[in-house]
């Protein structure tokens, strides 16, 4: 079954030309996020930025946004998102960055309306979180980081 949800979206006062979040193909799973600087920005080899992308979410509750890579752009040129998956919350309404930084050895110039990142949405689950004084037992117990081996 595929989930449905409605998902408001706003372009912030001046980004009026922005471009909004665009699927390239029906069944991607990624919104592509178009970068809203003035004219062009220019990241060098080892620097980090936060790139405006002009808009707003307003997303029903239990749902979530991530803000992830677009694998081209880390190939081809070493950019990725610093803190990815980032999250985007149901409750956020200011304006969707994205934390770009540049891994690769060339400056990297970044035009207004580039595709810069992608924006999957993903279904948070209604969780509370319960104390208790012990654990309930599994195989795996407390090992891991490797602990399976190679
Ligand atoms: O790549 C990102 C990550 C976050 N955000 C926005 C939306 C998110 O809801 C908010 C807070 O993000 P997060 O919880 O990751 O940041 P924090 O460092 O924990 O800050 P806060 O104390 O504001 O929650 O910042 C973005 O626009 N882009």
């Amino acid at each position: 079954m595929i989930l449905s949800y409605y998902v408001q979206i706003n372009k912030l006062p001046g980004n009026e030309e922005v471009f909004l979040p665009r699927k390239m193909s029906e069944q991607a799973s990624g919104y592509d996020l178009f970068a809203a600087v003035d004219g062009e920005f220019t990241l060098a080899p080892g620097q980090r930025a936060l790139i405006p992308t002009g808009i707003a979410l307003a997303m029903p509750d239990g749902l979530e946004a991530q803000i992830r890579p677009r694998s081209g752009l880390a190939l081809k040129h070493g950019i990725t998102c610093l803190n990815t998956p980032g999250t985007i919350d149901a409750d956020y309404r200011g304006e969707i960055k994205v934390l770009l930084i540049n891994l690769g050895q060339e400056p990297f110039v970044i035009c207004r309306n580039e595709r810069i990142a992608q924006m999957v949405f993903q279904a948070v689950p209604s969780i509370t979180l319960v104390e208790v004084e012990q654990l309930s037992d599994t195989e795996r117990g407390a090992g891991g980081f490797g602990h399976t081996g190679k």
